[in-house]
């Protein structure tokens, strides 16, 4: 039986935090990245600086390294060499375990797909971070806060108990944010998340995001290959290839690059129509 209110439940976790999200210009700190498979050399010397509250896209061709790189920030692959540091600390250098899960729940992961557990309702998949985060919370409380996620993705209440396979795939997106946003996380992580959305779909979640991330002041990784959600929420773009990230910036900067890429890229005919959207909007904007 729980004998504490959540408030002190509360308290006592502020109290506990090691680690302080705000006071750090920069969120992720990558020096001298290696990770590699067998003869398969996937980064090498790999270099980068995410900045505190900033959504960064991470773009560049199938299979560099962007999802390897996404898992060893998050301590789910161990790099061969390296340093990665998230608010100052070194993941796998930390032996105490208290400041380990300090540091792991200042993120929130959703994956390619959205990587819902089927058997569980979309509440119980938000539900999932709090138990094993806090398992001292009562279940009144665990359902009010997968209530209140569920609200804040623009779900509707009644998506709550349902379950993954009788959600649309828009839907089942934006339930996977909401688990990655279960633990009010500072830093936030998404594998192509528009992947698989019809056009308009994908651009109501990329709204959600930046959304999101203006009113949580929220840092965000994210990981696409949507050049319309690169021009819509990100404020840099870092760029990887040939091991490494060739260039970081915003879309005017990379675009002064003269790297291949980076130039087929943006200036090939879909770069061209994302830009063109791009700038449409924006003069939609400034009419109304
Ligand atoms: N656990 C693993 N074991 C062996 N090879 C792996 C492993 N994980 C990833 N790879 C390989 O590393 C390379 C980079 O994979 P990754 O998924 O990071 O690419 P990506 O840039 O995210 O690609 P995409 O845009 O297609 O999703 C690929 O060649 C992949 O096959």
């Amino acid at each position: 039986m729980n004998e504490e209110t959540p408030a002190e439940i509360k308290d006592e976790l502020a109290a506990a935090d090691a680690v302080r999200p705000e006071t750090f210009e920069y969120a992720i700190h990558v020096r001298g990245l290696r990770n590699q498979f067998g003869d398969a050399i996937i980064h090498d010397g790999l270099d980068l600086d995410v900045r505190s509250g900033e959504i960064l896209g991470v773009v560049g061709g199938s299979g560099t390294g962007k999802s390897v790189l996404m898992r060893s920030i998050v301590g789910l692959q161990t790099p061969t060499a390296g340093e990665i540091e998230v608010y100052g600390k070194t993941l796998d250098t930390i032996t105490d375990a208290e400041e380990s899960r300090d540091l792991r729940r200042r993120w929130g992961v959703m994956f390619q797909g959205g990587a819902l557990f089927s058997t569980l309702s979309v509440a119980e998949n938000i539900q999932v971070p709090l138990r094993e985060y806090y398992p001292r919370l009562d279940q009144q409380l665990l359902d009010e806060i997968a209530a209140y996620k569920v609200s804040m993705v623009g779900l509707p209440p009644d998506a709550g108990p349902k379950y993954p396979a009788e959600l649309s795939g828009g839907m089942v997106k934006r339930a996977g944010l909401a688990r990655a946003l279960a633990l009010d996380p500072a830093l936030l992580f998404l594998d192509e998340p528009t992947a698989g959305l019809d056009p308009i779909g994908a651009a109501k979640f990329d709204e959600l995001i930046r959304e999101l991330a203006d009113t949580m002041g929220l840092t965000v990784f994210l990981i696409t290959h949507d050049l319309d959600s690169l021009y819509a929420t990100c404020d840099r773009v870092a760029v990887l290839a040939e091991k490494k990230v060739i260039a970081i910036g915003t879309i005017p900067e990379l675009l002064a690059t003269e790297h291949p890429w980076i130039q087929d890229y943006f200036n090939g005919p879909r770069g061209r129509a994302a830009a063109g959207c791009n700038i449409a909007a924006e003069r939609q904007d400034r009419k109304s």
